[in-house]
């Protein structure tokens, strides 16, 4: 599997951001009276939900909360203008 799932996504996100459509989880993320906190916490909430789901061993709850903080990533990147070439530059910058 490559990670164009990561592309598609991310694509969709930056459309919901130029559009902000009524029924869009992710434009509420952008429209949110918090602020940026939004995504924040529920990057925060996630990753305590995926702490325990590796406690329990629950890889089907391991990959359920990993996508979820992967699409809440993807979301904060959006909402700080960068995109996914900033996170696989820093990661080729590792190798
Ligand atoms: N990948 C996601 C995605 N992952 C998580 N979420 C939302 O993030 C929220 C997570 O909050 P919660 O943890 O409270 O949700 P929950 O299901 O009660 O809790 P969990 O058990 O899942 O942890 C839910 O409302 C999910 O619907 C997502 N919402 C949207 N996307 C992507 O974004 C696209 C556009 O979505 P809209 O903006 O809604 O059109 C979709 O087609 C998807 O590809």
């Amino acid at each position: 599997m490559t990670d164009d799932v990561l592309d598609e996504v991310f694509a969709v996100i930056e459309d919901r951001k130029a559009e902000l459509p009524d029924d869009s989880y992710t434009a509420s993320l952008f429209t949110h009276e918090k602020g940026e906190n939004a995504v924040l916490e529920k990057l925060g909430e996630e990753t305590t939900e995926l702490l325990l789901a590796a406690k329990d061993d629950d890889r089907e709850e391991i990959a359920h909360e990993s996508a979820d903080i992967v699409y809440h990533l993807l979301v904060l990147l959006a909402m700080k203008d960068m995109d996914l070439d900033d996170l696989r530059d820093e990661l080729a910058e590792r190798r």
